[in-house]
């Protein structure tokens, strides 16, 4: 059966990074989706900024948003403090394969849970199934017409806490216009635009950062 881009990058990964190095798993990523594939990665220069927002904040629960292959995941995890915990929801089964591969490969099975399903299904459930209270820091990289909904979604629930950080991919491209209308406007976040640039390529883009008021 003929290979996807997804298992392509996971099979570099496997063939050229250090097994238990998360920087390595990052940089072979990073390397082949810039020299051979491009695919939708935060990056290495987004992923950067979401770096200092991590070490920022020093978030003991997080909750991503689109999952992919485990990138930001990876990139995340790799900087919490022991005992702290990532929940990435996913709703492509293959891409959740692909990600627990490569998030085991990095050595980071234990601080990451990769929840397949619908963020509609999976959101609610957080508290109750998953015995979270509060969030720390939400990474929203799913898709883009879902942004709006599911913060909404975090506030309903109670998922929110003051001072919560939420952050957003590619508020430029593709783009999340009614969400960066929302957090900037209904009076309950701190935002914060972050410049950069769209992953692997020269296109401007940018993470938004949205800082719960409670
Ligand atoms: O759809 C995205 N993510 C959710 C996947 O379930 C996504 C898309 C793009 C992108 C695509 C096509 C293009 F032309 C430009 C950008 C980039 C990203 O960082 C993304 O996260
Ligand atoms: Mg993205």
């Amino acid at each position: 059966m003929s290979q996807t881009k997804e298992q392509r990058i996971l099979d570099f990964v496997l063939q050229n990074a250090t097994c238990g190095d998360p920087q390595s798993v990052l940089d072979n990523i990073d390397k082949y989706c810039r020299l051979k594939e491009w695919a939708m990665n935060v990056g290495d220069q987004k992923g950067l900024i979401l770096d200092n927002i991590v070490k920022e904040t020093d978030p003991s629960v997080v909750l991503e948003l689109g999952t992919y292959c485990g990138y930001s995941s990876v990139r995340i995890s790799r900087l919490l403090k022991p005992g702290a915990r990532v929940f990435t929801v996913e709703m492509n089964s293959d891409y959740a394969a692909i990600a627990k591969k490569i998030i085991e490969f990095a050595g980071l099975k234990d601080k990451v849970q990769i929840l397949e399903g619908s963020t509609s299904d999976i959101i609610p459930q957080l508290k109750k199934k998953f015995e979270v209270n509060t969030l720390d820091l939400v990474f929203v990289d799913h898709w883009k017409d879902k942004y709006k909904q599911d913060t909404q979604l975090l506030e309903k629930c109670s998922l929110l806490k003051r001072g919560s950080v939420v952050v957003a991919d590619n508020v430029i491209v593709p783009g999340a216009p009614d969400f960066l209308e929302y957090v900037r406007t209904c009076g309950r976040y701190d935002c914060t635009n972050f410049p950069s640039f769209l992953e692997y390529m020269n296109e401007k883009d940018a993470l938004e950062r949205a800082i719960f008021r409670g």
